[in-house]
């Protein structure tokens, strides 16, 4: 059963239930001693029998895919003890897992010193970040209390530290390279240590046996474990790759390593690779948890760039980027499991690779490339040891079977209390059609404009400055008055044909039929598909008809497809019908399945809507998690207008696995004119011994142009009780528009754990309010810089 705290902490950066993602390497797999740096007592206390991967919900992405570059400057915290604890006796400090955390992370900071990289280094950041979050995770509630956000302090430590040389640090790194034959593995270990430590070959295996290459690099003991390579993945080679397998596990059985170096040629990866059973096999033979202190490394990536569909060289970032998604893939598919993501090292190998001016071995987007694999490693390891100290064996498991995910009461019951409107089958929500019916007094404003001429362009050019603008203003008062009218004549149109057709009903004549036959086909926008397609036609096109008001039915597209045969794997349906006046109905669902999985996710519903006012709505919810599925029945009765106030009630039950959680909850929505809604609701879900009680108080107003502009503000306060935890939340969201071309979203919410994020979106056309807005974005994070700063020094 997950808890409250993963709750707030998914609440905060995870986009679902069950996204969860590594922390880093499992030292159940490889570790059956003590780490290097001598982690002794409780965190050094490794499992080699349990395959329970590290886990945290997460939020950035991965280690090393140095592609996305987005992250979150105020989320670089460091979890430093109180100085209380650190004038501690070593005894308390040993047993105490947040103090050794802490020196950990300033041990961290040292080597990233000692490598000449900015402590600002997104990776670096995003490790310190993690260190964070897993601390605040498995922090007791009287811990968290002692979590400060002190990330100067251990900066300056580590500063101090290493300009005096002193506590001498122990850092050793031992890395085993894996992969097939001639793909550079030895090459690799020569360039990282600049020198011929191992033999190459470039026509026939060149590693025969086992053995362990060490050196210093930055003052870092590395020892790397070069293996002889498998050979291509064929029936034949099948038993001989199995023995090397087996002899590299006895090899690192006594000594196991902390990274594992999974090796390709980047420039040999297209669309016939396939190395599944390869994959598979390293799968079976090391366990699924191999894979999460596996850093993939291209080599040859500075190889020529292949053509693209237009018969110029692919851009290198989106060549790198659909190679190692590809490789990725098959590893997802080896361990079952897609949430898995490898961080990735270019490599190149090549004595004759370009270098820069201090002669280090550049790539062709400038990196270089050995200080980027010493940062991985360092970052690799270091979220290993977090993990053994924070000893995450209760967490998520890799693969299929394991993939069970068990929902929590906090989730369910934020998604049961969470506002469902119900849409009529003419696609219009009610609560707008109502809001309409109200505006009498505007009813023919748009007719009593006075003519305007429209203006051509070569006219408009002519305008001064001023004017232009009013008559855009002009325009745009005509615009919105216009859409209210049509919005209006819709609703009317649409209540007619309901009083037409219950006529209809009565006297038996029914011309639906023709009706619909009349009704032309529209074509929905194309999709785009990988390029692939047949050897003349670069774009095979798949097109959509949509026939009817009723049926929509579309191929899904899974974006990681290599083809167009595998990239289609599933189909969406939506649907809505009218049974007769009072009921309707509403499907839509999406199912994907391929050679292993198949996933569904629905939700139907049928609403009743009684002539006096209540409408009565029953719906099941089928949603695959894993091997499994959740199903949810729930049924809502709504009151309506009684007085300004929509009465709701509603209970639902969720089934999964051989689990039951029934929930129930109370709502109620008071309307203060058009513009202004209150709701209120409280709900309680009750598992397996377990409850949560919930709720919360929601006020919205609505722009004045409403609902043609959706311009909203909505501030939410919500509370939630599970396991004598208790969490008071308030969430702020608006939309507007500002100017004629900007529009901006604000979401913010902070709860009383003192945890919160901002998001802020902006949308315009005009580039000189995109460069205010990205000025201010930067002004933003400035001022939270300097909010954390002061925090820390307090
Ligand atoms: N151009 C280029 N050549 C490379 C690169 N990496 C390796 N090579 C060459 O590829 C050949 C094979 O490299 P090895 O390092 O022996 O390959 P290996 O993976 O160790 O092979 P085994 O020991 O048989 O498993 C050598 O001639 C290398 O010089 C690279 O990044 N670019
Ligand atoms: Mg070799």
């Amino acid at each position: 059963m997950g808890s409250l705290k993963d709750w707030i902490s998914s609440q905060l950066v995870s986009m679902s239930l069950v996204s969860s993602r590594p922390l880093s390497g499992s030292d159940s797999f490889f570790r059956e001693e003590p780490s290097h740096e001598g982690f002794d007592g409780q965190g050094a206390a490794h499992s080699n029998t349990s395959l329970t991967p590290p886990i945290l919900p997460d939020t950035s992405p991965s280690v090393g895919s140095d592609q996305e570059n987005q992250s979150n400057p105020s989320r670089q915290h460091v979890v430093v003890e109180n100085s209380d604890q650190l004038r501690n006796g070593s005894d308390k400090k040993k047993m105490d897992p947040l103090v050794r955390i802490d020196d950990l992370q300033v041990k961290f900071l040292r080597l990233i010193l000692r490598l000449g990289l900015s402590q600002n280094n997104l990776l670096v950041a995003k490790v310190l970040y993690r260190i964070h979050l897993a601390t605040l995770i498995r922090a007791e509630e009287s811990d968290l209390k002692r979590v400060n956000l002190r990330s100067d302090r251990a900066r300056a430590v580590a500063a101090e530290q290493e300009a005096s040389g002193q506590p001498e640090m122990d850092f050793s790194l031992r890395i085993l390279v894996l992969g097939k034959t001639g793909v550079g593995k030895s090459a690799t270990i020569n360039s990282i240590f600049d020198q011929t430590k191992t033999v190459t070959n470039a026509f026939r295996p060149g590693t025969d046996h086992i053995r362990e290459v060490v050196g210093t690099i930055n003052g870092i003991r590395v020892t790397i474990i070069d293996t002889p390579g498998f050979l291509p993945s064929c029936t034949g080679n099948f038993r001989r790759n199995k023995k090397i397998m087996l002899s590299v596990k006895r090899f690192i059985r006594k000594c196991p390593p902390d990274i594992v170096l999974f090796f390709e040629r980047l420039d040999l990866i297209n669309a016939s690779y396939n190395d599944f059973s390869l994959l598979k096999l390293i799968t079976e033979v090391f366990g699924p948890a191999i894979w999460f202190n596996t850093i993939l490394v291209m080599t040859h990536s500075s190889s020529a760039l292949p053509e693209g569909p237009d018969g110029y060289p692919v851009s290198y970032e989106s060549y790198v980027r659909q190679n190692t998604d590809m490789v990725q893939h098959y590893i997802h598919q080896a361990v079952s499991d897609s949430r898995l993501e490898n961080p990735v090292l270019l490599v190149e190998n090549h004595p004759q690779c370009k270098k820069n001016i201090t002669g280090e071995k550049i790539l062709p987007n400038g990196q270089v490339w050995k200080s980027q694999f010493l940062l991985l490693c360092l970052c690799t390891k270091v979220l290993g040891d977090v993990n053994t100290l924070m000893k995450f064996e209760d967490s998520i498991q890799l693969g299929a079977s394991s993939a069970t995910h068990v929902p929590s009461l906090p989730h369910l019951l934020s998604s049961l209390l969470r506002h469902r409107s119900v849409i009529s089958p003419s696609g219009v929500d009610i609560e707008v059609d109502e809001s309409l019916l109200s505006d009498t007094q505007e009813e023919d404003e748009y007719d009593q404009l006075p003519p305007i001429r429209i203006l051509t362009k070569s006219q408009f050019e002519r305008l001064t400055k001023s004017q232009k603008k009013d008559y855009l203003d002009e325009l745009d008062y005509r615009e919105t008055l216009y859409l209210k009218q049509q919005l209006k004549e819709e609703y009317r149109r649409q209540m007619e044909i309901k009083l037409s057709k219950e006529k209809n009903c009565a006297s038996n004549d029914n011309s639906d039929g023709q009706q619909a036959s009349q009704e032309a086909a529209v074509l929905l926008p194309d999709m785009e598909v990988p390029p692939s397609f047949g050897s003349d036609c670069t774009a095979h096109r798949y097109r959509c008809l949509v026939t009817g008001d009723q049926w929509i039915m579309r191929p899904v597209l899974d974006p990681h497809g290599w083809d167009n045969d595998v990239c289609f794997d599933g189909i969406s349906l939506e649907t809505a019908m009218q049974i007769n006046s009072n009921i309707f109905t509403s499907v839509a669902g999406q199912m994907s399945k391929d050679k292993q999985d198949f996933s569904i996710q629905s939700e139907c519903a049928a609403a009743y809507s009684d002539p006096s006012g209540i409408t009565y709505t029953v719906g099941l919810d089928v949603q695959s998690a894993g091997k499994d599925t959740i199903y949810t029945f729930h049924s809502n009765t709504k009151l309506r207008k009684l007085w300004r106030n929509t009465a709701d009630c509603g209970v639902s039950l969720t089934s999964f696995g051989n689990k039951c959680y029934i929930g129930a909850k109370l709502e109620d929505t008071i309307s203060v004119g058009k513009r202004l809604k209150f709701v209120m609701n409280a709900g309680q879900m009750v598992g397996p011994e377990q409850v949560a009680y919930g709720g919360g108080v929601e006020a919205t107003l609505r722009g004045r142009d409403y609902p043609v502009n959706n311009d909203n503000v909505s501030l939410t306060m919500t509370l939630l009780s599970f396991d004598k935890e208790m969490v008071l939340g308030g969430n702020l969201q608006s939309e507007s528009r500002l100017g004629r071309n900007l529009r901006v979203s604000v979401n913010a919410n902070l709860n009383s754990r003192k945890m919160g994020k901002i998001c802020i979106k902006t949308s315009s056309t005009d580039h000189l309010q995109f460069s205010m807005a990205a000025a201010f974005t930067i002004f933003w994070a400035l001022l939270r810089k300097k909010d954390v700063k002061s925090t820390s020094h307090e």
